[in-house]
C-alpha cells in the first residue's frame, strides 16, 4: 500500500494521483466508524470536504441535491471527500465531484441494521412512535412487525427509516419493483466498494487498497455502540418478519455481499487474510494507546467525546488515556471523536465559522 501524499502542507507534493472519495454513509451499519478514518484522513491531508449547507446531514431525508452543500472554500478547485449522510441521488451528486471520484458505501445484515434504526429511531420514525404508542407495556418492535402495514404511512417522509432503510438511503424507492434490476445495476456501478459490516475489517482493507491508505490510518473504533440494555434479543420469527419487511433490503444485502467475495478475490484471499491480521495488531496497538476505557455512558463522559444520544437509545463512548504526548493526545482524541464534534471542527477549520444550526422546519432523525 503506497503512502498518501499531504496536500497543501508540501508545494513539493500534489495528491493529484489520488481521487476523490465519496462515502455514502448509510443509517446504523457502522458508517461513522468508517467516517472517522476519513475525517482522519482528510484533515491530516489538509483535503476539502463537501459539507452539508445545514447541520451535519444533506436535509435528510429529502433526495440529495446539489444546493445542499456549501460553497467550495477559497482557494479549493474541487471537492475531495464527501461523507455525510444524505439521501442519494447520483445525477444530482456525480457533478459535484470530479469524474475520478471514488464511490464507496457499506450494508449491515438488514436484520441488524432494522433492530438498531428501531430502537434508535423509535421517537423520530412515526411509524415506529405509532407501534410503540399502540403496544403500551409490550415490546415495540413486536408490536410494530405483528402489523407494520397498519403503522406505516408511505406518504410521510418521516418513515424513509421504516422500511429498507439501506434502500431508502441508497436513493431507491422501497415500494416500486418495476425498476429493480436497473437500479441494481446502476448502484453496481456507481460504487467501487461497498462494504460490508460484517466483514469490517476485509472491507477497510479494500477501502485501505483503493484510498492507498496506510495501515495505521485504518485503525478504528466502534463508533456508535448500544448500551446492552437497548439491544433487542430476535427469535427466528422476529428475524423472519423483520426480512419479509424489508425485503428490498435482504436483496440488496445478498447481492452486494456476493459482489464483496467477489472482489476479495480478485484482492487475492491470502493476501486479503494476511492484512486483516496486520490491520487487527495495529489496531490493537493504537486502542491500548490511545484508549483507557470503552462504552462509557455518556453520563461519565466530557461533553467532547459524548455521542449524541437518541430519545429511544443510549449511545455509548470513549475514555483517553492521560499522560499522552501532546501530538499523541492530538491524534487519540480524533480517534474517538463523535461524528458531530469531529465534523463541527473540521467545518470550523475549512470556512473559519461555526456549522449552521438545523434547517427551520426540517425533520431529521437523531443520532
Ligand atoms: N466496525 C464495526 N463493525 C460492525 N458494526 C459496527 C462497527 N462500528 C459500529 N458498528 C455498529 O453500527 C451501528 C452504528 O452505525 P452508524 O455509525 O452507521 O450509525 S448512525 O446512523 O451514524 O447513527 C451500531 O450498531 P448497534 O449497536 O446495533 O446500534 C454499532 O455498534
Amino acid at each position: 500500500i503506497c503512502h498518501r501524499s499531504a496536500k497543501k502542507d508540501s508545494i513539493h507534493f500534489t495528491w493529484s494521483y489520488i481521487p476523490p472519495v465519496v462515502f455514502l454513509k448509510t443509517h446504523k451499519t457502522g458508517g461513522s466508524t468508517v467516517q472517522n478514518v476519513l475525517f482522519r484522513m482528510g484533515e491530516k491531508d489538509g483535503a476539502t470536504f463537501a459539507f452539508p449547507y445545514y447541520t451535519y446531514q444533506f436535509s435528510y431525508p429529502d433526495k440529495f441535491r446539489a444546493d445542499f452543500v456549501d460553497e467550495l472554500p477559497e482557494g479549493s478547485s474541487n471537492f475531495d471527500i464527501l461523507c455525510s449522510h444524505m439521501r442519494l441521488d447520483i445525477e444530482e451528486l456525480r457533478p459535484m465531484m470530479l469524474p475520478n471520484t471514488i464511490y464507496v458505501t457499506i450494508l449491515r445484515d438488514p436484520v441488524l441494521t432494522f433492530e438498531s434504526v428501531f430502537s434508535c429511531y423509535t421517537s423520530t420514525v412515526p411509524a415506529f412512535t405509532l407501534a410503540k404508542k399502540a403496544a403500551e407495556h409490550r415490546s415495540a418492535l413486536s408490536m410494530f412487525l405483528e402489523s407494520p402495514e397498519s403503522f406505516w404511512d408511505p406518504k410521510e417522509p418521516r418513515n424513509g427509516l421504516a422500511k429498507n432503510p439501506m434502500s431508502f438511503d441508497l436513493g431507491l424507492d422501497g415500494q416500486k419493483w418495476d425498476s429493480w434490476p436497473t437500479d441494481l445495476t446502476q448502484l453496481e456501478e456507481t460504487f467501487q466498494l461497498v462494504m460490508i459490516a460484517e466483514h469490517f475489517d476485509e472491507s477497510l482493507v479494500l477501502l485501505g487498497a483503493l484510498l492507498k491508505l496506510e495501515l495505521e490510518e485504518l485503525a478504528y473504533v466502534h463508533f456508535n455502540t448500544r448500551s446492552a440494555q437497548d439491544l433487542t434479543p430476535l427469535d427466528d420469527i422476529t428475524k423472519a418478519k423483520i426480512r419479509a419487511w424489508n425485503r428490498m433490503d435482504v436483496l440488496l444485502y445478498d447481492f452486494f455481499l456476493h459482489l464483496f467475495w467477489e472482489k476479495a478475490a480478485r484482492y487475492g484471499m491470502e493476501r486479503l487474510k494476511k492484512d486483516v491480521a496486520r490491520l487487527r495488531a495495529s489496531t490493537d496497538r493504537i486502542r491500548q494507546k490511545c484508549v483507557s476505557r470503552k462504552e462509557v455512558p455518556p453520563g461519565e463522559l466530557e461533553d467532547l467525546l459524548r455521542p449524541v444520544q437518541t430519545d429511544s437509545a443510549t449511545i455509548l463512548g470513549y475514555h483517553v488515556q492521560g499522560n499522552l504526548t501532546k501530538q499523541d493526545q492530538g491524534f487519540c482524541m480524533r480517534f474517538v471523536l463523535p461524528e458531530r464534534h469531529y465534523h463541527a471542527h473540521l467545518y470550523f477549520q475549512q470556512y473559519g465559522r461555526a456549522m449552521r444550526p438545523v434547517e427551520i422546519n426540517r425533520y431529521q432523525p437523531r443520532g
